[in-house]
């Protein structure tokens, strides 16, 4: 992968190995008081049509909230690497019995026809994996640009954003200033186990 900004690799390689060394034990605990405060939050209570992923890399883990999800019947959907269209995500619907296979990455994706797959459109809140985050909403991911290219639509929208961005990631992650690239696709808010900040 090619990398055109040497700072931006640097964070990511310095974050990213901040966050595998978080224990299991905290890794998990954090998950699960994030989820109870995204849970309890207006952003996750409007919202049906839900993006979650798997958590990969020492990512913090989506699943406590996947389950209060399913209790509340929302629907869950997960990232899949698009075929045919550079590095660009289709969404899957997920079940807690739906057959997932690993991708190029080694990250498990839902086995699903084309035409099962969603609109984009449809979701109304993205749960977002990033590596790096700051204070003004600037979102640093893996360096595929994934998010970045499915969500581009995003930058032509001012008002009734849908999908939501709500970046997922361990309090540990934030850095004071990262480089604002102007592919960026805006984030609605940051999540971590310390609690939901929605940007205006
Ligand atoms: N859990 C999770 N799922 C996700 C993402 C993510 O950040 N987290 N993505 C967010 O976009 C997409 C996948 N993007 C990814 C991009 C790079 C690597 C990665 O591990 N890169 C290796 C090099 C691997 C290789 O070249 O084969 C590395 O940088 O060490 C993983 C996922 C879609 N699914
Ligand atoms: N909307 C877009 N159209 C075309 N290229 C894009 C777009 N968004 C990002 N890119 C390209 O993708 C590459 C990776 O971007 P970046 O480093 O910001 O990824 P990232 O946000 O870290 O990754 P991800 O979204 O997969 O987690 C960059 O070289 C950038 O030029």
């Amino acid at each position: 992968m090619t990398e055109p900004n040497a700072t931006r690799a640097d964070i990511r390689r310095e974050i990213r190995k901040r966050r595998l060394a978080i224990t299991p034990e905290l890794r998990a605990q954090h998950s699960r008081q994030a989820a109870a405060t995204i849970a309890s939050h207006q952003i996750f209570k409007r919202s049906r049509n839900i993006a979650i992923y798997l958590a990969n890399d020492g990512e913090i883990d989506p699943a406590p909230l996947a389950a209060i999800a399913r209790r509340c019947d929302k629907n869950l959907f997960l990232p899949v690497l698009a075929p045919n269209r550079a590095n660009r995500l289709d969404f899957a619907p997920y079940h807690p019995h739906s057959l997932l296979r690993a991708n190029r990455f080694g990250i498990a994706e839902p086995v699903v026809s084309r035409s099962q797959m969603i609109s984009i459109h449809t979701l109304d809140l993205v749960l977002t994996p990033l590596v790096s985050f700051d204070n003004n909403g600037n979102r640093l991911g893996m360096g595929g640009g994934f998010y970045d290219r499915s969500f581009a639509f995003l930058h032509h929208r001012r008002h009734w954003q849908k999908p939501r961005l709500l970046g997922f990631a361990f309090a540990c992650q934030q850095i004071n200033t990262l480089p604002h690239q102007e592919w960026d696709v805006p984030l609605a808010g940051i999540a971590t186990e310390q609690g939901v900040a929605l940007f205006d």
